[in-house]
């Protein structure tokens, strides 16, 4: 698997932009899915054998059988794609990859696997792709046949605890819109039953599964990945921490923390999340965003749709307030305000401040422990490439 190089110079002045929350909204996602069409397999851009890539960005794998959904999941949760468009999406033939790490929080990648190509023939570096990833997401079409699907989930469920056990597994039992509420009760139950029956039999039961019932003809889509990525955020509890502590010094009724381009939220309060709220969240995101692109950037397309000066209130007929605000570039926390507490207007906005602050901190000493990680781990491998400890020739 052929690698691209990136400067790091580059990189690190990237990640650096990540955290001081420059504006820089936009779908840059760039799609790397011509692979090598002998071989099917992609000619990969990101190193995966470079353990600090993950650090700060969750990496995520999305598998599954063909026709199963991957492609429309990803063009629906990062591209804005309308779900009836993705009727129109072609197949893909081999393997490909996407990555869409540059527009988001979230450093998601996509592999497909189509059926025809064994994945594990030994020219594939499967065991390179496993170990720096997070969360495995295999999706599995709930309107079709699953038994296939549920003999290729085992195989890679198996092959992929053996190189990280630290993956997280997650079904994705996808399609729902089509089954009615019991059929989906039992669909759940069959292939949980018959997934963990196998990991069974195979004396892997400490193997855990996550199941979501899922659609892209709804918010459980994003519902779903909100929760998988949520998982592989260590900075988490202090998140929601700083969410609790902010909510209830603001009368704030619930507060989301929000990736923009994804419209996953990364965390929230302790306070339970209801799927109404969670939906009102993101259609006023949509609005944002979409209000921003058609009257908010210049004639010449200059500018960004998303940047340190947005901001949104929106009055409800139920005497709630949406109230939006930028907190970094990926990052923008919405909250429901009732009306007479949003009078305080003044307060709200000063422990925001503090917030923002707080979130950009929590990010920094993260930052800084990956940066002093990958000083050292360069100063390793130059110390191996000269074993008597004469420094190396510059090139
Ligand atoms: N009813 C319904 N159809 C869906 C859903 N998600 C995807 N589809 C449809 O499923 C079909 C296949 O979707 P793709 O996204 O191309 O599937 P894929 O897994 O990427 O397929 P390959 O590229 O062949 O690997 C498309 O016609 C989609 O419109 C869903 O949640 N519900």
């Amino acid at each position: 698997m052929s690698q691209v190089p990136r400067k790091p110079q580059e990189e690190e002045e990237e990640e650096e932009d990540e955290l001081v929350g420059l504006a820089d909204y936009g779908d840059r996602a760039e799609s790397f899915s011509d692979g090598d069409p002998e071989t099917g397999a992609d000619e990969a851009f990101l190193d995966f054998s470079d353990p600090f890539s993950t650090e700060v960005k969750p990496r995520i794998l999305l598998m599954g059988l063909r026709r199963s959904g991957k492609s429309s999941i990803q063009k629906v949760v990062f591209h804005k794609m309308s779900p009836n468009e993705t009727l129109f999406l072609e197949s893909t033939n081999k393997i490909c990859r996407e990555d869409v790490s540059n527009s988001s929080f979230v450093n998601f990648q996509i592999w497909d696997f189509p059926g025809q190509i064994d994945f594990f023939d030994p020219t594939f570096d499967y065991e390179m792709i496993f170990r720096g990833t997070g969360a495995l997401i295999f999706v599995i079409d709930s309107q079709d046949d699953y038994m296939e699907a549920l003999a290729r989930l085992h195989l890679t469920v198996t092959r992929a605890y053996k190189v990280n056990p630290d993956i997280n597994f997650e079904i994705f039992i996808h399609k729902v819109d089509g089954l009615s509420d019991d059929h989906k009760i039992e669909t759940q139950r069959d292939i949980h039953q018959r997934t963990n029956d196998d990991l069974a039999d195979a004396g892997l039961e400490k193997i855990h599964l996550s199941f979501y019932l899922t659609s892209i003809y709804d918010h459980s889509i994003f519902e779903a990945f909100s929760k998988v990525v949520q998982k592989l955020i260590p900075q988490l509890p202090t998140l929601e921490n700083l969410l609790n502590i902010f909510i209830s010094n603001s009368g704030i009724e619930k507060a989301f923390l929000f990736d923009v381009v994804s419209k996953i939220y990364i965390a929230t309060d302790s306070t339970p999340v209801d799927m109404q709220t969670y939906e009102l969240c993101c259609d006023m995101i949509d609005v944002v965003i979409d209000i921003s692109c058609i009257y908010g950037l210049k004639e010449d397309g200059a500018g960004t749709p998303y940047d340190k000066e947005s901001t949104a209130i929106i009055k409800l007929n139920n005497t709630t307030v949406l109230y939006l605000k930028e907190v970094t570039k990926f990052l923008a926390l919405v909250c429901f305000v009732r009306e007479e507490s949003f009078e305080r207007k003044g307060l709200i906005d000063y422990n925001f401040h503090c917030f923002r602050k707080a979130i950009h901190e929590v990010f920094e000493v993260r930052m800084k422990v990956v940066r002093s990680r990958k000083h050292q781990s360069q100063m390793q491998k130059n110390k191996r490439a000269t074993p008597n400890g004469t420094p190396r020739a510059p090139l």
